[in-house]
């Protein structure tokens, strides 16, 4: 491992400016996917931890919520110049525990940074509004305050920027934070500690803890304290978080599973749209989000579609991340790997064709051969269950309002994809499907100036664009008489 990544990778905690092990020793293994070494441990913390961290942010926060937004800007902008000043370094810590290829690692850090940027700004323009008084003896002014301390929880799929998407609004508005990393991926989510103490955050300002994830997130749901819960996760771990906070009513944003389909109209471009596929199926051997989860060919082109997919993506070099030009990194763990096999299982024996891969990869450990199945069928797991894996089933369909209709059927509605050269066609589809970010023609769209957050079961809340930051915010109504006007 290089000098450089090795000072980012903490085996500690950091909780108010101090960088601490569990109360009881306790330690977790953190596993490289894809040589399955052990490459380090964190520490096993709990409720107790959690705890010392809220009171060091709640204590906190109550000189950082006074620091001017250009100040907050200021720090922010050096940690942004921090990150890119060690993106290498950071990308092949991501790689070391995630398994990305070094390439999307490097893209991920930069995306890190990129939110830290957008939002040091956007801090600066959280406007209030003075509002005509109904009483000539009043005034009435609307002002926007940060909520206080937030919790974050994040996952293993992308380590970096999903901590940036809720840190860089948080600490812009004003408030303080005690963030939890997935324990497949704790480096990444340390580093930010590492980062916001060389920018010069004070201490308690930003808090990481590592360990219990039931105990941790108690503490975080059920502590009055925190006042805001954002999290990036299943749908089914989001549900939990809800209902645990609620018992302090606390805000919460919530990042959730997804299901996407990606819509092939006559009419497209055809080599474009494989291409598009090929991005928005195969990023992070499918383990996004925003992944296609199912796709929908017409009638008229279902051949030639699955024809250049198959050939398409028979050229994706598979390997371990750091390795030059491997663009498709092992699965996260095993477990990853047999519920892929489950899905493809349950499709062939609905009658799914395997036209390309279909089984654990030569490499072996985690490593699986990207995959393409047609004649894939509406009974088919894929249709209500996120993949998260490098697998591509084809579903036929005639009549655009048919397509439509697939692509609604399910409980997610985070991202989606269609590819149609008619621009009535390109309206109607857009406005009829039920979905938070719709690609048309582009296979890769999200960026930190538009609103990324999900409809349905795939999550409350946005991230990135001006209005990321709204949920780190309060509003306050004041009216002020005893003027003598
Ligand atoms: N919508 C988005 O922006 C987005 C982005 C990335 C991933 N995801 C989703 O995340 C899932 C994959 O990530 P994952 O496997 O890490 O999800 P996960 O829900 O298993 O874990 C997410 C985080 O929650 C923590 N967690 C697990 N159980 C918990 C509990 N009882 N209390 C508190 N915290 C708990 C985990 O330790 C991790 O830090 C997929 O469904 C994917 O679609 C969504
Ligand atoms: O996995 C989900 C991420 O949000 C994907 S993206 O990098 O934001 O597109």
């Amino acid at each position: 491992m290089l000098k450089k990544t090795s000072h980012f990778m903490r085996e500690a905690n950091l909780i108010g400016g101090a960088w601490v092990g569990a109360d009881s020793g306790a330690t977790i293994e953190v596993v490289n996917p894809a040589t399955r070494q052990v490459i380090g441990t964190v520490p096993k913390c709990g409720r107790a931890e959690t705890r010392r961290a809220i009171e060091a942010a709640e204590t906190a926060f109550h000189s950082w919520k006074k620091t001017s937004a250009n100040e907050r800007a200021r720090l922010l902008r050096k940690l942004h110049d921090a990150i890119m000043d060690n993106q290498e370094a950071l990308a092949e810590l991501l790689v070391m525990e995630q398994g990305k290829p070094l390439a999307e690692a490097r893209a991920e850090v930069g995306m890190s940074a990129a939110y830290v940027l957008w939002y040091a700004e956007e801090g600066r323009r959280v406007y209030g509004d003075i509002v005509p008084s109904p009483w000539a003896d009043r005034r009435i002014l609307v002002t926007k305050e940060p909520v206080g301390v937030i919790g974050a929880i994040t996952p293993w799929n992308f380590p970096s920027s999903m901590l940036a998407r809720k840190l860089g609004p948080a600490l812009a508005a004003g408030c303080t934070a005690v963030a939890k990393p997935a324990s497949q991926t704790p480096y990444s989510g340390l580093a930010w500690g590492v980062l916001a103490e060389e920018a010069g955050f004070p201490e308690g300002v930003v808090n990481i803890v590592t360990g219990s994830a039931s105990e941790i997130g108690d503490e975080l749901t059920e502590n009055p304290l925190v006042r805001k819960i954002t999290f990036t996760g299943s749908t089914e771990i989001g549900k939990l978080l809800m209902q645990k906070a609620a018992g302090t009513v606390k805000k919460v944003s919530m990042e959730l599973g997804g299901n996407a389909p990606f819509l092939v109209f006559d009419d497209a471009d055809l080599d474009r749209a494989v291409q598009g596929a090929v991005a928005a199926k195969y990023r992070n051997s499918g383990q996004t989000c925003v992944c296609t989860n199912r796709f929908f060919v017409q009638e008229g082109i279902y051949d030639r579609f699955v024809e250049k997919l198959v050939e398409a993506m028979g050229r994706l070099k598979v390997g371990p991340g750091l390795e030059d030009g491997t663009q498709q990194g092992p699965l996260i763990d095993d477990k990853a790997v047999e519920k892929v096999e489950e899905l493809i299982a349950d499709a062939t024996a609905k009658g799914g064709r395997v036209v390309a891969g279909g089984k654990r990869h030569a490499l072996g450990g985690t490593f699986f051969e990207p995959t393409v199945i047609a004649d894939a069928a509406p009974d088919m797991r894929f249709m209500q269950e996120e993949i998260f894996g490098p697998v591509s089933p084809i579903f036929r369909f005639e009549h655009e309002e048919e397509a439509v209709r697939l692509a609604n059927d399910t409980a997610f509605g985070l991202a989606c994809y269609f590819y149609t050269g008619d621009l009535g066609r390109a309206f109607r589809v857009m406005e009829g499907l039920k979905y938070g970010l719709v690609g048309v023609n582009e296979g890769i769209i999200t960026t930190v100036e538009a609103p990324f957050g999900g409809l349905k079961e795939s999550g409350l809340g946005k991230e990135g664009g001006h209005q990321g930051i709204e949920d780190y915010l309060d509003t306050k109504y004041v009216c002020i008489g005893g003027l003598g006007l």
